[in-house]
């Protein structure tokens, strides 16, 4: 039985990836302990041996594996020896160089969830340090493919891109969804009407993307073949250089990653 402790795990990331692994059994509740500022977190009622602390000593002394879940600027308050442990990051900026002095550990994970992982639909990549053992990835991969997609990939420039581009991407469409709500604001349609369809639009495309055997390229060339309303907005958009901003966003979001990504 595995012995997991997460530091943070009362947060939204924390929880979302947690209570998946619970509900599956694949972590059990009597080998879990989570921290939290308060020592005790809403949320895991349905595991009442779920062990609650706000001692992170007392987390490491009955965890074999230490999950940091914690916002990057809380970090410097944790002082603990992990060596003989894995640790778990889902952090972003804070590099295997860095979790590696810190916490004197050696076998170390990185990975980078996102939000829709309460909903069970993360993509989440994940790299492992040099000493990391088989049954350290087979555990970590389980872990996280309990709340979305898990995908093992190999440096850390990676992991930032990946955190822009999926970890921080339920923003983004986010951002896209409340440009078309404000819009159709703007041509008329009542705000509580358009935010409806707005998501039961990004619901209904998402799934018919997801699911589709057509790339999102060929799904787009498909209606621009269509040659209708379609297509003038898809112009129309291309013409005004929509992957522009786009690609900044991400550039810009990749660079905070990789800037903050305190490598020694
Ligand atoms: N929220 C998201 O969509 C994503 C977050 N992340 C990463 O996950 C980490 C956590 O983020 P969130 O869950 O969103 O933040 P959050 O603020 O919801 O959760 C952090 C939790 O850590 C607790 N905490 C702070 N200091 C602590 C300490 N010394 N000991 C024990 N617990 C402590 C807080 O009380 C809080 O419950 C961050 O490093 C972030 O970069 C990564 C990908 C996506
Ligand atoms: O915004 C952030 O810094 C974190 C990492 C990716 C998503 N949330």
């Amino acid at each position: 039985m595995t012995r997991v402790g997460v530091i943070g795990g009362g947060g939204w990331l924390g929880k979302a990836l947690l209570l998946p692994a619970l509900a599956d059994g694949l972590i059990v509740e009597e080998a879990l302990t989570v921290s939290s500022r308060s020592g005790a977190v809403a949320g895991f009622e349905p595991w009442p041996h779920v062990r609650q602390t706000n001692s992170n000593a007392e987390l490491a002394a009955n965890a074999d594996v230490v999950v940091l879940s914690v916002r990057p600027q809380d970090l410097d308050a944790i002082a603990l020896d992990l060596s003989g442990k894995l640790v778990i990051s889902v952090m972003a900026m804070v590099s295997l160089d860095d979790l590696a002095t810190r916490f004197k550990a050696r076998r170390i994970i990185r990975a980078m969830p996102n939000a829709a992982a309460e909903k069970r639909l993360s993509f989440t990549p994940w790299l492992a340090s040099p000493d990391v053992t088989d049954a350290d990835c087979a555990f970590a991969d389980r872990f996280f493919n309990a709340s979305g997609q898990a995908r093992r990939i190999t440096t850390e420039a990676e992991l930032d891109y990946f955190t822009a581009l999926t970890g921080s991407g339920p923003a983004f469409l986010a951002a896209f969804a409340d440009a078309m709500i404000s819009d159709a604001v703007t041509k008329g349609i009542e705000h509580g009407i358009a935010e409806r369809a707005v998501r039961q639009l990004f619901l209904g495309g998402s799934a018919l993307m997801a699911g589709s055997e057509q790339t999102p390229a060929e799904i787009v060339q498909t209606f621009l073949d269509y040659a209708g309303t379609t297509a003038a907005g898809l112009e129309a958009m291309a013409a005004a250089d929509i992957r522009t901003p786009i690609a900044h966003g991400l550039t810009a979001a990749a660079a905070k990653a990789a800037a903050g990504t305190r490598r020694q």
